[in-house]
């Protein structure tokens, strides 16, 4: 789309004369020196700018007094390398330009503000905010109201901020209350904070369409509210993967100029009844038994997971499983080829379209007749495998952490409709630790004989026969009332989920008897089952089905800007760290 915008003028920042133009979709300036000659353009794309004002705008109150009624401020979004493998961090850039006349200072705005307008269909105006105080190093609030709430104030972003009281308040919230008016939800926490509004949009959006979470066949309708995250918790994997850095300022720009990610989520069902949405990490054994342990020393923070990850890796577990899978098309992409899902990926687009076929006969983008899942013979083959495993891990994207900063499965894609499933065999130890080390660095953990990755649509576990009962009888298994639950849900196709009874702390603690610390090295039984991961949960049951659902949510992101190939990084408005 071509667009009439067309301003030139010159303008004076400070004593330096500018050549600053308005055009397409970009405001550049240019300094000029004494002899009229060009020295170094600024351009940023509309999109970018976060705000313009009249006069002189200061963050903080300045002394100056100066007449500024001819002067306007932009802000825009500046980039700077994060030094690592990773994305780029955004700052807000300012410039205070300063016109000839009032005239051309309300010219200015007044075309800067609509190209805005124009440019930026999808900035939100009112954002939900909710406040975990206790994710992480419990810097949430502090983040939150220091870095965060004076943007949006910037951007003219109103925000109703809620802290949390509890666990699931954020997702009870979600279910029940009113949201109209909003046109987005942010999180300030972690990735269980991020669940939790994940849980929230997509129930609430099913149960406004009328449809059916527990059955995995069901195409699920996309969740119309976009999710911001501000980091604050301990792993942070869903913002590392989708935003490239850790860093909530970063991340406050990303919603403020509403960019929009897809990503894909799986869902998790046990015996045709939802049990949860996954987006990161599901993962049996090793990462299972991680997080068992580690929910024992939660006083720790972050650090838990390394020393539960040391624990773990020390008692040598392997567990027996029976593992089936749906393969994705092998012609569209591979876990294996190298390739990194970055903003703007073309894998990721061309899904769009496969994954909602008839946008404009049906009247909604989000109707989708795709139906992998159904038993027609479209939907493939199933691969099954039988057989003794370190760990089995499904992921919908590459799941990159401070940890390991290409990920669990560094080519997977956020939003192709398929999931990565990662199978580990039985090794001895310093080959699993060799696997394990290779995701701090480039090295190509699946290069190894006993790991296996599969690009796939949809995954089922159980434990082999006669494996099942002892195990749960070791887990502690389902009680007589929860057997009831899930027979009456499965009978019924009532909309209730089994989450509840997943995130209470008490499944926890039950499960924590069963999890199997230091038997490799000093007790003679070792339990026959491991637990689920669902990313940072641990699941109530072992025999699972699950389901990649393409772009059933979208954030407030754009994908991992690659520092060493962005264009507009050897641009002068990208300062190098
Ligand atoms: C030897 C070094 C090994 C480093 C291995 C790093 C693998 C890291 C993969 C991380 C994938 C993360 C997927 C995200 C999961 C989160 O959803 C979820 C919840 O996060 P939240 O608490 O912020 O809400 N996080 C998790 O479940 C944490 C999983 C973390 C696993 C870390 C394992 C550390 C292992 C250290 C092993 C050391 C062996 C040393 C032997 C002498
Ligand atoms: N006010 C609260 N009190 C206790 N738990 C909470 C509260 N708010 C959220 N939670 C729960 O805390 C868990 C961890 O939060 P998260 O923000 O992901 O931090 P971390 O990354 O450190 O685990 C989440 O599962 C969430 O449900
Ligand atoms: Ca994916």
């Amino acid at each position: 789309m071509e667009t009439d915008f067309r301003l030139e003028s010159s303008l004076w920042v400070g004593n330096k004369r500018y050549r600053a133009l308005l055009t397409g979709w970009h405001f550049q300036w240019t300094e000029v020196d004494k002899k009229n000659r060009d020295k170094k353009t600024i351009s940023v794309p509309v999109s970018e700018v976060v705000g313009v004002d009249e006069g002189q705008v200061e963050i903080l109150p300045q002394k100056s007094t100066e007449d500024t009624d001819k002067d306007f401020t932009v802000f825009y979004v500046k980039r700077s390398s994060s030094g690592g493998l990773h994305g780029l961090l955004w700052r807000l850039g300012r410039i205070q330009f300063s016109c000839p006349s009032r005239v051309l200072r309300d010219q200015w705005t007044q075309h800067l503000r609509t190209a805005l307008k124009t440019h930026s269909p999808v900035r939100p105006h009112r954002l939900l905010v909710f406040i975990n105080p206790f994710g992480g190093k419990k810097k949430g609030r502090q983040i939150y109201h220091s870095l965060v709430a004076p943007l949006f104030e910037l951007a003219g972003i109103s925000s109703h901020v809620i802290v949390t009281e509890r666990a699931n308040h954020a997702r009870d919230h979600l279910l029940k209350k009113d949201l109209t008016g909003f046109d987005g939800v942010v999180c300030v926490g972690g990735d269980g904070m991020f669940s939790e509004i994940l849980h929230g949009l997509i129930g609430r959006t099913q149960q406004e369409a009328g449809l059916c979470e527990n059955d995995p066949s069901v195409t699920l309708q996309p969740c119309p509210l976009h999710i911001g995250i501000i980091p604050a918790g301990s792993t942070d994997c869903v913002c590392y993967a989708t935003v490239g850095v850790i860093d909530p300022v970063t991340s406050a720009l990303h919603i403020i100029i509403g960019d929009s990610q897809p990503l894909d989520v799986c869902s998790v069902h046990h015996t045709a009844a939802l049990v949860r949405y996954s987006v990161s990490l599901l993962g049996y054994g090793f990462y299972g038994d991680v997080l068992a342990e580690s929910e024992k020393h939660r006083w720790m923070g972050p650090l838990r997971y390394d020393y539960a990850g040391t624990m773990v890796y020390l008692s040598n577990r392997s567990y027996a499983g029976i593992v089936q899978y749906l393969p994705a098309d092998p012609l569209l992409s591979s876990p294996r080829d190298k390739t990194r899902c970055l903003s703007g990926c073309s894998v990721c687009s061309k899904s769009t379209g496969r994954l909602f076929p008839h946008p404009s006969d049906s009247g909604s983008l989000y109707s989708s007749h795709f139906s992998q899942f159904s038993n027609d013979s479209e939907e493939g083959e199933w691969v099954s495998v039988e057989g003794r495993f370190r760990c089995v891990s499904l992921t919908c994207m590459s799941s990159s952490c401070p940890k390991s900063p290409l990920g669990l499965s560094p080519s997977a894609h956020l939003a192709d409709g398929t999931g990565d499933l990662i199978l580990v065999w039985d090794t001895h130890p310093l080959g699993f630790l060799k696997f394990l080390y290779r995701h701090t660095s480039t090295q190509d953990q699946f290069d190894l004989p006993f790991v296996e990755v599969h690009r796939v649509k949809a995954v089922r576990f159980s434990l082999p026969a006669g494996k099942e009962e002892e195990a749960f009888e070791e887990t502690g298994g389902l009680d007589e009332e929860e057997r009831r639950h899930v027979e009456t849900i499965s009978r019924n196709g009532s909309q209730q989920q089994l989450t509840e009874r997943s995130m209470g702390q008490e499944i926890a603690n039950e499960q924590k008897s069963a999890t199997p610390f230091l038997c490799g090295l000093c007790c003679s039984k070792a339990p026959a089952a491991s637990v689920w991961n669902c990313d940072g949960e641990i699941l109530p049951f072992t025999n699972i089905i699950s389901r990649i659902h393409g772009q059933l949510v979208r954030l407030y992101a754009r994908g991992i800007e690659d520092g060493a190939t962005m264009h507009s990084c050897s641009e002068e408005n990208c300062e190098r760290a």
